[in-house]
């Protein structure tokens, strides 16, 4: 049966924006009216009465501006116009089509704002904006509110190329995602800057990820112990595997960056579990301010204040202490790799430094605990693929797995490639363009023309929906099934660590600390059932969550 097209999507863009500024004369009457407030309608009642009631002069005075304003008005619907036809001339010249347009109307994109506003509150946005996509041929375009533009969704792998790759000096981590972040990461993180500041950023923290030293399974390998140990495994008792990775990763990343874990799985001073407390809320309202726009900003709000100074007090105190170990010339730890050291080598000031070290608990922290989380949450409820990793880890023997052997466990590998396959934690993306540019696919009544894409325009693309398409995973994309990576071979389909120069620089780090972790929990319990009857909801943040947590008993193997 062919699909019912909808309602609410504009399949012919231009014909509403040229409704739109034809309207525009009349919306200036409009306001022009309604400025006069009170006294207009003071003035309509004295004309049915026949008295000014000694506002004259007030109501002369509109009545002369009156040409102006509609001269005004239209001047800058000619305006509009005039750009919206080079903007097409140009199109056309190039071959690009428009996309189709989501709603239908939406004068400024305000419609489309509130219903985001709402899908988010509900956490059903993924799946709604899938059906959209999967219907209007995996793009669309809609407002922007308030600055009046558009922004490009998209699902389309070749546009995800033009985007992340072979176009990749057109495009820019935009504005508004910069804004949202810099009370938290500052000016000078790998995530708020563009351009040559990014690439200085990419320089400095780059090295740190290919040196051997961050090879260490140990290190990881000390806070699993304490993670186990913490878990009862009388079989009954349910707890939160999601909130004990989310320590377990503040844990190991602070061990990693300052040589000393916050240690929330051990003995953790107070400040430690503020810390993350404090993350976990200050990373909810940047991803509010990046996501609903420049009216989040206009308000100071004073809990974020709070989050954000506690956060970088905390990290430069790590930083004021190591640079006075090392004037003090004292060997420290020799041996261990600690990624503040190799920093400080930069000669990076210590505000620079806190931008950077904050920047890499975000980036490493939420996304781990997110796969780790949705991986045993579907382990909790396929004891064979459990059964099949356990196989696996019995050929590796009695000895402590090294980083090489971890990689090399193919079928592990597979589980963790198609968590993230189907819960990327980064679910969705941005890019803005920075100078007047095209997309190859989306345009056109068939979805297969490119799309004129004009200087300042925002480009979402959504890997979540794109690792579910049909026609690039089978008709059982939505299903967790681990072998289809025995022969799948796909390139940009699949996004989870993003692509291109700015790809995630943790990704090996990452993919080896999952597999030591899933390991060792496979290896501590011999059964982990689900214990939760509510639907998986997964919850989009800055970086995906479960609703829920992940509600599990476990026994001791
Ligand atoms: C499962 C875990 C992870 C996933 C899914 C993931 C995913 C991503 C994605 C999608 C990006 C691109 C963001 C963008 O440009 O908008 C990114 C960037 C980055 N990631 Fe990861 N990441 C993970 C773990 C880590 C870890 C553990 C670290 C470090 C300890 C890390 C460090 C970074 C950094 C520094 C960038 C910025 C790269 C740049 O802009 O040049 N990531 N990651």
């Amino acid at each position: 049966m062919q699909p019912q097209p909808r309602a609410d999507l504009d399949k012919a863009p231009r014909a509403a924006q040229l409704r739109f500024y034809a309207g525009l004369p009349f919306f200036a009457v409009l306001l022009y009216l309604s400025t006069g407030g009170i006294n207009n309608r003071i003035f309509l009642l004295s004309l049915s009465t026949g008295g000014t009631d000694g506002r004259g002069a007030i109501l002369d005075l509109q009545l002369h501006l009156l040409p102006f304003a509609v001269l005004g008005a239209g001047l800058v619907a000619l305006y509009l116009l005039r750009s919206d036809h080079v903007y097409h001339v140009r199109a056309a010249e190039l071959g690009c089509e428009p996309a189709p347009r989501y709603p239908r109307r939406d004068v400024l994109g305000i419609r489309f704002l509130l219903e985001t506003a709402r899908l988010l509150k509900e956490n059903v946005m993924l799946q709604k904006r899938r059906e959209l996509l999967e219907e209007c041929g995996f793009t669309f375009v809609h407002g922007v509110f308030p600055d009046g533009g558009v922004c490009v969704t998209t699902a389309e792998p070749e546009n995800v190329r033009a985007v992340l790759c072979t176009g990749f000096a057109d495009w820019d981590v935009p504005r508004l995602r910069i804004r949202g972040f810099l009370p938290v990461l500052g000016r000078h993180s790998i995530f708020t800057t563009n351009g040559a500041e990014w690439q200085h950023s990419r320089a400095i923290l780059r090295p740190a990820f290919v040196r051997d030293q961050i090879s260490d399974p140990a290190c990881v390998d000390r806070h699993v112990r304490k993670l186990i140990a913490r878990i009862p495994t009388d079989g009954t008792t349910v707890f939160d595997l999601q909130a004990l990775f989310s320590m377990l990763t503040t844990d190991t990343i602070s061990d990693f960056m300052f040589g000393q874990s916050t240690d929330l799985l051990g003995n953790a001073p107070e400040d430690s579990h503020k810390f993350g407390n404090y993350f976990d809320q200050a990373m909810a309202k940047i991803a509010w301010r990046a996501r609903l726009g420049w009216l989040t900003m206009l308000r100071r709000d004073p809990e974020l204040d709070t989050y954000a100074t506690f956060l970088r007090k905390f990290v430069t105190r790590y930083v004021t202490e190591l640079r006075a170990r090392e004037e003090g010339n004292k060997e420290w730890e020799v041996g261990k790799y600690v990624f503040l050291n190799e920093l400080l080598k930069s000669g990076e000031s210590d505000e620079v430094i806190c931008d950077h070290l904050l920047s890499i608990f975000t980036a490493g922290r939420d996304t781990t605990t997110s796969v780790l989380s949705y991986l045993f949450f579907e382990l909790s409820r396929r004891p064979d693929i459990a059964a099949a990793i356990r196989a696996e880890i019995a050929e590796l023997g009695a000895e402590d797995p090294t980083w090489e052997q971890l990689r090399g466990m193919k079928y592990l590998n597979w589980v963790l490639k198609e968590a993230l396959r189907l819960n990327p934690p980064v679910a969705t993306n941005t890019r803005e363009a920075v100078r007047d540019t095209m997309l190859p696919r989306g345009g056109g009544p068939d979805g297969k023309s490119p799309v004129f894409v004009k200087k300042g325009t925002s480009v979402r693309y959504v890997p979540w929906i794109m690792h579910r398409r049909t026609d690039i995973f089978g008709e059982d994309a939505d299903k967790f099934r681990p072998e289809r990576w025995e022969d799948l071979r796909v390139t940009l389909e699949y996004l989870p660590f993003n692509a291109g120069p700015r790809i995630c620089i943790g990704q090996q780090f990452a993919l080896t600390q999952m597999a030591l972790i899933t390991l060792r929990l496979l290896q501590a319990f011999k059964t982990i059932e689900r214990r939760d009857d509510r639907p998986p909801i997964q919850k989009l943040g800055i970086n995906l969550s479960m609703l829920y947590g992940c509600q599990v008993s476990v026994t001791p193997a």
